[in-house]
């Protein structure tokens, strides 16, 4: 499907809302990070949020993965209210992220990182695998087909069994997507993906995004600076600005909205 038709049926999906979440606000102290934030994620979108530095985005991105508890609002999650929820469990619900800054085990492999993303899709733990080898070996050699599968996806064949610490910056990045997709997830939050990378590994990112969204059929909300990037991939897009929803519509909407070049676009971030 192409993406303006992908826009076009966002747009009018907001029925089919994956996602909603109604009047979050987030207040540390004195500082209002998050007030009276609503929206509604279409299923099967991929959904940007922007913004200039400080406006919220990681608070919210926080409140829908479970790290801050809103101090007002709901959050939706495939029509069950998932406010109470703690993250892992929210993970096993079907809610993944990536982090703002890399969260890999370093020391750790490329398959290993993936199977430890996996982990809130296992069943069996130290005591269960003793009890029951068999079955827990079969869950194991189940898993480590879906990580391998995952970095077929993302071509990371060459480099699964090589340290993730060694590796440069733009595959650990992929590493950390691969990782966050090993939980299955039919929502992914995705902090900043492309941050200090360089144009290239940017364009690979942007396409494996769009692999994920398209092929795998994820939903995806993305955070990120790069607006070039932004207006190519999203489908939709909130704008946040000291907290507050100051827009909301397809890229085009967007940029031709001038709260958002007055706040956003106009400045020099
Ligand atoms: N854990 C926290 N404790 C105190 N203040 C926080 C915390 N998290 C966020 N804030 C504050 O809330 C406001 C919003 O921050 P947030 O990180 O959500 O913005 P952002 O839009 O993601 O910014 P950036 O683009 O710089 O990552 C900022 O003023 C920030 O300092």
């Amino acid at each position: 499907m192409g993406r303006e038709m992908a826009a076009m049926q966002a747009a009018s999906a907001s029925s089919d809302a994956i996602l909603k979440v109604v009047g979050v606000s987030k207040y540390f102290g004195g500082v209002r990070a998050v007030a009276d934030v609503s929206i509604d994620v279409p299923k099967g979108s991929v959904f940007s949020v922007i913004g200039p530095n400080g406006a919220g985005k990681t608070s919210l991105v926080n409140m829908i993965s479970g790290f801050y508890t809103p101090d007002t609002g709901s959050i939706e999650f495939q029509g069950r209210s998932i406010g109470g929820l703690r993250p892992n469990e929210r993970a096993e619900l079907g809610i993944a992220r990536t982090f703002q800054n890399i969260a890999l085990f370093r020391g750790l492999s490329v398959l290993e990182n993936l199977m430890l993303g996996r982990h809130v899709r296992m069943h069996s733990n130290v005591l269960t695998s003793f009890l029951y080898w068999g079955p827990a070996q079969k869950e194991e050699i189940e898993h480590r087909k879906k990580c391998e599968e995952i970095i077929d996806f993302l071509k990371l064949n060459d480099l699964r069994k090589q340290t993730t610490g060694a590796l440069p910056y733009g595959f650990q990045k992929r590493v950390e997507l691969g990782r966050a997709l090993a939980v299955e997830p039919d929502l992914l939050l995705l902090d900043e993906p492309m941050a200090g990378m360089n144009q290239e590994e940017k364009e690979d990112m942007a396409r494996y995004v769009l692999d994920v969204n398209e092929e795998l059929g994820t939903t995806i909300i993305l955070i990120e600076h790069d607006m070039g990037v932004v207006m190519d991939i999203s489908d939709r897009i909130a704008v946040l600005d000291q907290g507050t929803k100051i827009s909301e519509g397809t890229p085009a909407e967007v940029q031709a909205d001038p709260a958002v070049i007055n706040a956003y676009l106009g400045t020099s971030d």
